[in-house]
């Protein structure tokens, strides 16, 4: 039996239609449970599909402390201060910097900072407990003597960590939570810098009526004001589902919240499924004013929802993300060397690959558009980094984070004539005319077929001197001015005149006996292309001197 499609409506297809030959795999698939019979999932007329994205939320980074938990090798306080240090730089204004009751180093680096005077004025830093008294007052040990901070209390709330992890039924763990918050609220005592932030941890797998009640209770103990409000943040600890049920759920807590004034509505998406991003994204369309993920999308796992894409992606569609991504490689360097885990190459916005086409469509799609691009800006009378960006196959300009477009074709045996032709021109200033386009890339193809590999820019530009300029054959210029030009063959010389030197050329050496025909020449960004034609075959030279060029393209017929 072909397994069928579930929708909270029922199935929806019990049989494979003829045209879906695909089968029952060996998986036990049948374990599992749908989200719909793991939680309730609230019904009601939502709004976020028709809403559209055009501010930033406040960004979260929690690479010093979700990301940090999740390390093989925790980062010991130097690579620390330093992600801290680009967090700042990358404008970030609320960092979230450690668990202080987790380690020594975890304490000591909070308080380092506090010490150190690292916190700049426009910064509050997030510090991470669980609902445990010690634990509580050794985190607001590590922040003695901050001006504004914000403590950060978490519990699991979802069924499965009540019943199984933290054993307390609904009313109990309530009444812990409670407990934990006025113990924070105490040692906060009046300092209004000190502000207070809730996680009801596996938001997504616990009953909306619950949650919202544990809540609503925590903006009440805190006495949350609109100048004072308290951080309701939502994880997706471990996603289950499809984005649109996070946002559905998201939406909920939006509409229903207490006080929703005095209430700063957060997200926390994790990627078990890969679609923390799509999971951040929809929550902000539901509501959400802020999001918590790491760079890059470290974190427990799959990782935490990476803040580099969320980010970018909004600025891809013309909303400035207010936080500074120029320079996206010194980024990943920063984050790499602190994580000690790479970024992959086909990583969003920041793998080395990201901007780089290989295949000869794209290439050829992706040079046209550039040189639409150049000429748009010319109409314009503005910078190509300012003119409206439309090039086909790349989503973003990549100088706008700090890639050059040296990379942006690279040519093996699936490229084609524009990609080869853009390689030749961009870095070897070889700018071919069309008609020898199709002649070079199969010149270069046969070279990617015979390594199997990638033809690199600089043996691109080896082929072709090789091939078109450094042509060896029996005839030799011995002599040119305007008007005249001499050629050697053998021991015998012939010269030829006329208007110019490639007509004397042609004279000089239909006097030796070659009866050459110049079928098109052409001189593009200084240097010369010829064309020619002898005994019905024809050939393409290049040289800096438009008689050198038709030279190149004789000899290569005749050698
Ligand atoms: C989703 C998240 O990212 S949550 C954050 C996870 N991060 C970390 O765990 C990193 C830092 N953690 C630590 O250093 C340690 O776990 C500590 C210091 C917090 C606690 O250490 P220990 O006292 O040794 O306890 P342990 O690590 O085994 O944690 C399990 C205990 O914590 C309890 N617990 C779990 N979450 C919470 C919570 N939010 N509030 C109160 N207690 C909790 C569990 O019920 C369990 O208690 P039990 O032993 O009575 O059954
Ligand atoms: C407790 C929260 C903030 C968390 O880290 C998670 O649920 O993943």
């Amino acid at each position: 039996m072909f397994p069928s499609l579930r929708t909270p409506d029922g199935p929806v297809a019990d049989e494979a239609p003829f045209w879906n030959p695909q089968r029952e795999s060996s998986m036990p698939s049948h374990r599992y449970r749908s989200v719909y019979d793991r939680v309730p999932v609230p019904e009601f007329e939502r709004a976020w599909p028709s809403r559209r994205l055009e501010a930033p939320p406040l960004w979260v980074p929690v690479d010093l402390r979700d990301g940090n938990q999740a390390l093989a090798d925790p980062m010991d306080p130097a690579r620390k201060r330093r992600f801290f240090d680009l967090l700042v730089t990358m404008g970030f204004k609320e960092i979230e910097v450690g668990y202080p009751s987790a380690s020594r180093d975890d304490f000591a680096f909070v308080r380092h900072l506090v010490e150190s005077g690292a916190v700049p004025d426009d910064v509050t830093i997030v510090v991470f407990t669980p609902a445990r008294h010690d634990l509580i007052e050794r985190t607001f040990a590590s922040i003695e003597g901050l001006p504004r901070a914000v403590v950060h209390l978490y519990t699991a709330t979802a069924p499965t960590w009540r019943d199984v992890v933290l054993r307390r039924g609904r009313d109990e763990l309530h009444r812990l939570v409670l407990d934990a918050a006025a113990l924070v609220a105490r040692l906060a005592g009046d300092r209004p810098g000190v502000r207070f932030e809730f996680s009801p941890e596996v938001f997504n797998q616990t009953e909306p009526d619950y949650v919202l009640s544990v809540c609503d209770s925590l903006t009440e103990l805190w006495d949350a004001s609109p100048d004072r409000p308290v951080i309701h943040n939502l994880p997706a600890t471990v996603e289950i589902a499809s984005p649109n049920v996070y946002a559905d759920q998201i939406e909920y807590m939006h509409r229903n919240l207490a006080r929703r004034d005095s209430v700063i509505l957060s997200v926390h998406p994790h990627n078990d499924r890969g679609t923390g991003v799509a999971c951040a994204e929809l929550a902000v369309l539901a509501g959400a004013q802020r999001v918590e993920g790491c760079l890059f999308g470290n974190g427990e796992r799959t990782g935490n929802v990476d803040l580099v894409a969320l980010a970018l992606n909004l600025h891809a569609q013309g909303v400035d993300p207010r936080i500074d991504f120029s320079d996206i490689d010194v980024i990943r360097a920063t984050v790499e060397h602190c994580n000690r885990i790479g970024v992959h190459e086909r990583h969003p916005y920041g793998g080395d690959l990201v901007y780089t086409a290989f295949s000869g469509t794209h290439q050829d799609a992706i040079g046209k558009g550039f040189a639409h691009h150049a000429e748009q800006a010319r109409a314009l009378g503005v910078a190509p980094d300012e003119a409206p960006w439309n090039v086909p196959y790349l989503p973003i300009d990549p100088h706008d984070v700090g890639r050059s477009y040296e990379a942006v074709i690279r040519v093996n045996s699936q490229s084609g004539k524009g990609g080869v032709a853009y390689v030749l021109d961009t870095e070897h200033g070889f700018d071919l005319p069309p008609g020898m386009r199709a002649e070079v890339s199969r010149r270069v193809q046969a070279a990617a077929d015979e390594s199997g590999a990638e033809v690199p820019a600089k043996e691109i530009g080896d082929l072709f001197r090789a091939a078109y300029v450094d042509v060896t054959g029996p005839f030799a210029v011995v002599g040119a001015t305007d008007a005249s030009v001499t050629v050697r063959i053998g021991d015998a010389e012939h010269t030829g005149t006329g208007d110019d030197p490639v007509a004397a050329l042609v004279r000089a050496l239909r006097a030796a006996g070659t009866d050459v025909e110049v079928t098109e020449h052409v001189v593009r960004s200084g240097v010369a292309y010829a064309e020619c034609r002898v005994d019905g075959r024809t050939a393409w030279g290049a040289a800096p001197a438009p008689h050198d060029a038709v030279l190149n393209a004789v000899n290569r017929l005749l050698s």
